[in-house]
């Protein structure tokens, strides 16, 4: 007979044997280049446009490949159908983001809803820009894209900032962003744009993954201030942040106050929501900043590759234009506007053709796992980042044939069933992201940015700019920003009206819009 003991050993021992050969199987962990014992892949990976360096592993490891930086695990994922299931169906587990030190604790102070843990912070936070930015609002805001995208126009016209596209783009985007946040129009002259787009540039390479030590090497943050001056650093900006931010939504109370701005702006809904949570008032700075900086830059940068595709894919520029004239006319009298969304299939097809083609976040934002998980026979440890890599998921050649090329007829034969309706101008890309940490601000980003493209080409004709010697200047379209957001470097470009009354419509729409009051701009909620 065997004694209890026995039978206590045997099941002990079938246990540990079936939990070892589990665990084993399960052990399979993602194929990926081989890093060094102490620092993982941190030297491999590029600071200059990862993503072509992600996808490159893609073609070597297969599409799902793990990497390391420091102690800490990565996954990446080339290919859309991987990224859907885990960050979309699996979401629970992967809608996380992984602490970031530099950025997230000293620089944004832990306030950053895009860093912030999964949880109920983010989830309230999440909701107030939800209130602001789904399509059942949308609508609210047609005046204020109408007035801008005019503004836009007539800046491009009078050379507004000669040389400068960027700077209009950014105006543009900044200006609809800007009422939305501070509920008052952003002046011409005004300096708060020159330095958002610094503190942006800054944020967008601090965020990036091995862009500060600290980030691989968590222990360096127990450092003393003498020998951290990363941390001295990360202050320094946060405190201009918060100078900037502070000042901008200080103002836009005392102007509820008085009346004087647009009274549901985003920096007076958390000013109600300061005072019912306890909030501090940083908490408000950070969250309207935020709103600001991830809409302008996003959509500025959209812009600039709308430009360069339009330049070196004329076709395109007179195939949409043959089909706003025939909605509006040929004679320029009519400038198209929102109204005219559903006629207008190939400018929409135009517009998802931009953000397939040369999607502005490329190497996606790193989600964060927080339970062990198995996926394609592979063990994704806890706490692992997972990060999207949307450049090669549009550069699938299986979906996106030819995907090298500006090809919009790519998207025309589901475009023209499809658009009815804000919601339906954000799909047919991977270039907002995945799951619960999806853009939120994508349905505001794709209908401004429709009825900005839709303008430029009703009224312009886009032409390489000539050298000295009369020849047009070529274009290299590899040249961008390298980090999180991507945006061509400065290009030589030659924009004319496509006619003189359509130079006429420009200016006298704007006479007739300039001065519509901030207020006006957006209908509230209750009309
Ligand atoms: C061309 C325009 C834009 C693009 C391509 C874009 C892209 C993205 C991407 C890829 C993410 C990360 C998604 C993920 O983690 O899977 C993101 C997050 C975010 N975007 Fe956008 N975005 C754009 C415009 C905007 C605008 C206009 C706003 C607000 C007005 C906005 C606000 C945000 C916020 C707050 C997050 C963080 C969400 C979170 O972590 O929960 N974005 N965006």
């Amino acid at each position: 007979m065997p004694t209890v003991a026995s039978l206590f050993l045997a099941v002990i021992i079938a246990v540990t044997t079936w939990s070892f050969f589990f665990r084993a199987r399960r052990a399979r962990l993602p194929p990926g280049p081989i890093g060094n014992a102490l620092v993982g892949n941190l030297f491999q990976i590029p600071l200059h446009r990862p993503w072509l360096y992600f996808e490159k592993l893609g073609r070597l490891y297969g599409p799902v490949v793990r990497l390391r930086l420091g102690w800490e695990e990565i996954v990446v994922l080339n290919e859309a159908e991987d990224a859907e299931e885990l960050l979309s169906r699996r979401s629970k587990n992967y809608s996380s983001r992984r602490p970031l030190i530099y950025a997230g604790k000293y620089l944004k102070g832990n306030e950053a809803l895009v860093l912030s843990p999964y949880g109920e912070g983010w989830r309230m936070i999440r909701s107030l820009f939800h209130s602001i930015l789904q399509p059942r609002v949308l609508h609210r805001y047609e005046a204020l894209q109408e007035l801008e995208s005019t503004k836009f126009l007539s800046d491009l016209l009078h050379d507004r900032w000669p040389g400068d596209l960027f700077k209009s783009a950014s105006h543009f985007s900044a200006s609809v962003i800007y009422l939305l946040a501070y509920g008052k129009r952003l002046k011409d002259d005004d300096k708060d744009l020159d330095e958002l787009i610094e503190i942006m540039d800054g944020f967008v390479e601090d965020c990036y993954p091995g862009a500060h030590l600290v980030d691989t090497f968590p222990f360096l943050d127990y450092l003393p201030d003498f020998l951290a001056p990363w941390r001295k650093e990360a202050l320094r900006k946060r405190d201009r942040e918060m100078a900037l931010f502070g000042r901008l939504a200080d103002d836009a109370r005392k102007g509820i106050e008085s009346s004087d701005v647009f009274p549901e702006c985003f920096a007076s809904i958390l000013w109600q929501q300061k005072e019912e949570q306890k909030l501090p008032d940083t908490a408000v700075y950070s969250t309207t900043g935020e709103l600001f900086e991830a809409g302008t830059d996003t959509l500025a940068s959209t812009i600039m590759w709308f430009f360069l595709a339009m330049l070196e894919n004329p076709d395109v520029l007179q195939k949409a234009q043959t089909e706003i004239d025939s909605v509006v006319g040929q004679d320029g009298a009519v400038m198209p506007g929102l109204r005219h969304l559903e006629e207008l299939p190939y400018c929409t097809a135009v517009l998802k053709e931009t953000f397939r083609w040369m999607p502005v976040v490329p190497g996606g934002f790193p989600h964060y796992s927080e339970a062990e998980d198995v996926y394609k026979g592979f063990a994704i440890k806890a706490k692992t980042m997972v990060i999207p890599n949307i450049w090669s998921m549009h550069r699938n050649e299986g979906e996106f044939p030819n995907s090298s090329m500006f090809n919009p007829d790519r998207f025309l034969s589901n475009v023209a069933s499809e658009v009815a309706s804000p919601s339906d101008l954000t799909g047919g890309h991977y270039g907002f992201g995945f799951g619960r940490r999806i853009c939120p601000g994508r349905y505001l980003a794709s209908q401004t940015i429709w009825i900005a493209i839709t303008r430029i080409m009703w009224a312009f004709r886009l032409e390489h700019a000539t050298s000295p010697d009369g020849k047009p200047m070529k274009v290299d379209t590899n040249l961008s920003t390298t980090q999180i957001i991507s945006r061509p470097l400065s290009f030589p470009l030659a924009i004319f009206p496509r006619t003189q009354r359509h130079a006429d419509t420009i200016d006298s729409e704007w006479r007739r819009q300039k001065d519509i009051p901030s207020k006006e701009l957006v209908r509230l909620a209750a009309d």
